[in-house]
């Protein structure tokens, strides 16, 4: 553990400083996998609860105590997170120009760009997207910050691609399906929609409920990998198999249930699979639906950070259930779409206006 530091009131990213999340509130109970017993352990009980939990309710924790690959997300998380706030206390003028545009993920949302319910009640969420291959380069302009902070996200993505395939392999073997048919539509050198996600969102502003800085939607990738250190995330009651989105909410009846950030909850990460997951599965896999507030009780009193990482397919790729012994034969898709088209399809759906 990192020794116990002086708060230095000009950082608003201080993770020893928080308040443990409050009781009394409706909570999750998610599983939690250890990504050790998975990685160095190849454990076979392991293994089995992440198919079990992928198949229900698609979130669980991954303990990433004991394994090289859990310490690079535990301690880079932390510095991406200090970079985030950097970069969001540079001036609205500044932030404005790294604006995502075009067709491409990378670079600036700025908060109140979605719609959070039928009275277009604005989003409170800033991010800040660094794309997988666009950080091999960096052409584009980007903040001084993030370009300092390069080596750290190389690491991160290589990182969190490694944990995300790792875990896509253990669902092929369950599925009856070669794992190289994952493999081959998640090459990391390939241009797709994966990126490090950094985000903020305000310190809560009233005690009433909600306050909404990411609305109900599930991931459009195939695997998200989620570090935060304060309560905020939320899970319907009901499985997104069941409840679409109806004016921004779920459409069947239910709650939203607190994701308890777990204590030492640096050491925990959440996993949720996302839409292409269950596209590759014909449904055999869930999507996590989910949502972003700020947390109630003194945590809520905190501006809330998160880092992201999302698994998408490769750009290029055909958007076809797999075919194996575990997943149920759909029927062929009437036309072919790629993933770069699909993913545009998806965030349109939940009216998201990321392209200007
Ligand atoms: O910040 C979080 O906890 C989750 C963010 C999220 O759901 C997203 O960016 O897709
Ligand atoms: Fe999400």
């Amino acid at each position: 553990m990192m020794p116990h530091k002086e708060a230095d009131p000009s950082r608003e990213f201080t993770p020893d400083q928080y308040p443990d999340f409050p009781d009394g509130f409706p909570t999750i109970q998610l599983e939690t996998i250890s990504l050790a017993k998975l990685l160095i352990g190849n454990d076979a009980a392991e293994q089995d609860r992440v198919f079990e939990v992928c198949k229900g309710r698609g979130f669980f924790y991954l303990d990433l105590a004991g394994c090289e690959a859990g310490a690079t997300i535990i301690k880079g998380a932390d510095q991406a997170a200090a970079a985030a706030e950097d970069v969001f206390k540079l001036s609205f003028d500044e932030k404005m120009t790294y604006r995502i545009h075009g067709t491409s993920l990378d670079g600036y949302k700025v908060a109140g760009e979605t719609h959070t319910d039928k009275d277009g009640t604005k989003d409170t969420a800033e991010f800040f997207n660094v794309g997988k291959n666009e950080n091999d380069q960096m052409k584009k302009p980007w903040p001084e910050i993030i370009k300092a902070t390069k080596p750290l996200f190389r690491d991160y993505i290589v990182t969190a691609h490694g944990i995300g395939m790792f875990i896509m392999g253990i669902l092929a073997n369950k599925l009856g399906v070669d794992p190289a048919e994952f493999n081959s539509r998640h090459r990391i050198m390939k241009q797709s929609g994966d990126h490090i996600r950094l985000t903020r969102g305000p310190p809560r502003e009233k005690e009433e409920l909600p306050e909404i800085q990411t609305p109900s939607h599930t991931d459009f990738g195939t695997i998200t990998l989620l570090m935060n250190w304060l309560g905020g995330l939320q899970v319907w009651s009901e499985s997104s198999r069941k409840a679409q989105l109806l004016n921004h909410e779920p459409d069947v009846p239910g709650e939203w249930l607190w994701v308890r950030p777990k204590k030492g909850c640096a050491i925990i990460e959440v996993i949720n699979l996302g839409d292409a997951a269950v596209k590759f599965t014909n449904g055999v896999l869930c999507a996590g639906r989910h949502r972003v507030i700020p947390s109630p009780g003194t945590q809520g009193k905190y501006p809330r950070y998160s880092v992201v990482y999302f698994v998408r397919p490769e750009n290029e790729c055909i958007m076809k259930q797999l075919r194996g012994p575990g997943i149920p034969d759909g029927p062929e898709e009437e036309k072919d779409i790629n993933a770069e088209d699909w993913i545009k399809q998806q965030a349109a759906g939940l009216g998201i206006r990321f392209e200007k």
